[in-house]
């Protein structure tokens, strides 16, 4: 039977649909499948203005038992509670028509995963600065969730999602709710670019059945059907594999491809295990490479938590820098900081001219532009007083604002349920930024005079020269002929002007829609800001998770106990090998599928896999990566045969 009308992806649904799903979701459009499910957008008809549109994903029961739906549910309940700007916001679930269905925040950017390729196509690639404020988001994201005992199994750029350019951690929770929350299993039998060497080698893992259940606990108090009896000793386990998927998007963002890589799936898995730890390529600074080699240790233990990579002075001071930012644009002072990141880059200019220069050797034409230079210095410092004054401008409006509209545009926006009406009023008069300057009775700095004497007039005959840059009438230079420092590295260099690093990569982005933000948009940057205040305020040591090495009753685990395989429940890796294959006949049709799984099966029978290229040889030539996924449904099938071998042959405790 079907559920809800199936669309492509992109394609708003056929005219008289399914009508108001949950009576009240409208589905404008489908935005695509996943091994889950399908992804649509929908208009809620409940919300307010600028609230309306939403993502519903729907999910297929199929044969979940009643037990496990229950357990859906409450999962649902538990992530509805998560409230952090880098968090996917998750409204609402509901069973209707034999499907789960979870309402959550749309986010217009879609996935890192889209966003990356995209990058890639256009041959681009990401600046160091960006990579660092999507981490730094993910890294809040994360040791949020730590905090309450929440870990992410299934971290990949897929499930993180993009809006305004602030990144949203998503799709945690589906994945656990239809493989009944076994943290291993989901882990193991997922995407494997992100997996780490001990899930891959089934190493390190506690045989208490209760860790496949810590990873979703949200309740310390153990009321939920979720919590576990040990959980600090399980997220012991996770942590690491946590840090390590977070290492690989961190090395994606940076390369714009996955850290480790083949065209088969046990190729990647080779890779995982015992290939070298990849390196960022010099571009990048070595701080960064050096978290990245933390994050990616084979050791799990030598592996970072979130809370540990924060309050590292690397992180710390870009979180500074970040705060600034953000402040600075969800102040709308984004014009002046243009302003005065061009003046900021003369004085730059001026320093390195001085630097190499021995003015008496100089040519008239080089000794004027010094002068002028010298003139823009002083103008640039005059400019700075101004930009600390207008700083402090702003930070006298923002607290203004926050007095009178607390309650509706700090965190308790995201803190309340926003299906309530309580943020009414604010969507529905977004403050434009050049109303902001307006309404807060701000003078926009002052420009230069922009009729300056040009270069090409100053004269050759060093006498006449002389005579020319001794007159008074210019005070500012222009550099059009120049090469120009980047405004990034000016920017990193003083971390109180901002400049244009943060309007080309920052305000672009979270301003390019429609040039304003509105409250929501300013609310959730204000969200972040704080987070990151908190973070650089506090001590973390109350880091819940210590990932050290797993301690039986016997003592410490050696790493090489083979205990994973008894882990995997055998319906987890059905599911899975049927979402796979589901998949790959949808994407084939099922005739050539059957004749790829053939050839695959008898290639892995004759041991040929490994060779690189035979996956992808067989697969046909518009969808190659096809080939990787039944390569890993074969793979999948292996494993469970030999979990059905071993169940068979271990006695029931
Ligand atoms: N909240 C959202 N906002 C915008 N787009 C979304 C959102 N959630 C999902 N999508 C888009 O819908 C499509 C399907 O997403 P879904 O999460 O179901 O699958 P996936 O992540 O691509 O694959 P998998 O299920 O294997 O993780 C993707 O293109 C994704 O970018």
């Amino acid at each position: 039977m079907p559920r809800f009308q199936e669309v492509e992806s992109g394609q708003a649904p056929p005219s008289g649909g399914s009508g108001l799903v949950a009576k009240r979701y409208n589905i404008l459009q489908s935005l695509g499948r996943g091994s889950f499910g399908s992804v649509y957008l929908v208009q809620d008809t409940r919300a307010a203005d600028g609230e309306k549109l939403k993502v519903l994903k729907q999910i297929p029961l199929g044969d979940l038992r009643p037990d496990e739906t229950v357990r859906a549910t409450q999962e649902a309940q538990l992530l509805s509670q998560l409230h952090h700007p880098a968090i996917l916001t998750f409204y609402h679930s509901f069973l209707e028509r034999d499907a789960f269905c979870i309402i959550t925040e749309y986010c217009q950017d879609r996935d890192l995963d889209w966003k990356l390729e995209e990058v890639r196509r256009a041959g681009r690639s990401l600046p160091e600065i960006q990579v660092i404020d999507w981490f730094i988001q993910l890294l809040l994201g994360l040791h949020y969730m730590h905090d309450r005992r929440i870990l992410h199994r299934d971290l990949k750029a897929k499930n993180v999602f993009l809006k305004q350019n602030l990144v949203k951690i998503g799709d945690f929770g589906v994945s656990c709710l239809l493989m009944g929350s076994c943290d291993l299993a989901t882990t193991f039998t997922g995407t494997p670019y992100y997996m780490s060497p001990e899930v891959v080698t089934h190493q390190g893992y506690d045989s208490k059945s209760d860790i496949c259940h810590v990873a979703v606990t949200g309740s310390d108090t153990g009321d939920s059907a979720w919590s576990c009896q040990c959980p600090l000793e399980a997220a012991a386990f996770i942590t690491p594999r946590v840090a390590r998927a977070l290492g690989c998007l961190l090395f994606e963002m940076c390369c714009l491809t996955h850290a480790f890589r083949g065209p088969s799936f046990l190729s990647v898995v080779m890779k995982i295990v015992e290939g070298e730890t990849p390196t960022l390529p010099a571009s990048f600074s070595p701080d960064l490479n050096s978290v990245l080699q933390r994050m990616l240790h084979k050791q799990p233990s030598s592996r970072p938590s979130a809370a540990e990579l924060l309050k590292t002075k690397f992180m710390e001071r870009h979180m500074q820098k970040m705060k600034i930012r953000f402040e600075f644009v969800s102040s709308g002072g984004e014009e002046d900081a243009q302003v005065i990141a061009k003046n900021m880059q003369t004085k730059v200019h001026l320093q390195t001219l001085r630097e190499r220069s021995e003015v008496e050797k100089m040519t008239p034409r080089e000794r004027m532009r010094l002068r002028k230079l010298q003139a823009a210095d002083e103008k640039a410092r005059r400019l700075r007083k101004l930009a600390e004054k207008k700083y402090e401008e702003i930070h006298t409006r923002r607290r203004e604002l926050r007095s009178r509209h607390f309650e509706k545009i700090s965190v308790d926006v995201l803190n309340e349920s926003r299906e309530g009406g309580a943020c009414q009023t604010l969507i529905q008069s977004p403050i434009r930024s050049h109303d902001h300057r307006s309404a807060g009775g701000l003078q926009p700095i002052e420009r230069q005079d922009e009729s300056e004497p040009e270069l090409h007039d100053i004269p050759e005959d060093p006498q006449a020269a002389e005579v020319y840059y001794n007159q008074d009438g210019f005070d500012s230079c222009s550099e059009d002929e120049e090469t120009e420092t980047p405004a990034e590295t000016l920017y990193l260099s003083d971390p109180q002007i901002p400049a244009a690093g943060l309007i080309d990569q920052v305000i672009d982005h979270q301003l390019s829609s429609d040039d304003h933000l509105d409250f929501l948009q300013v609310s959730e940057l204000e969200a972040m800001m704080k987070h990151m205040q908190k973070v650089l305020e506090e001590e973390l040591s109350g880091d819940p998770v210590e990932p050290e090495a797993p301690q039986t009753p016997q003592g410490p685990r050696s790493p090489q106990t083979p205990q994973g395989p008894q882990m995997i429940n055998s319906s987890l890796l059905e599911t899975r090998i049927q979402h796979l294959r589901e998949s790959a006949c949808r994407r084939l049709g099922s005739d050539v599928f059957q004749q790829l799984y053939e050839n695959l099966k008898e290639a892995r029978r004759r041991r040929e896999v490994e060779d690189e290229d035979s996956v992808t040889e067989d697969a046909p030539e518009d969808e190659p990566d096809v080939g990787f996924q039944v390569d890993q449904l074969l793979f999948l099938e292996g494993e469970l045969q030999r979990v059905r071998r071993l169940q068979e042959y271990t006695p029931p405790v």
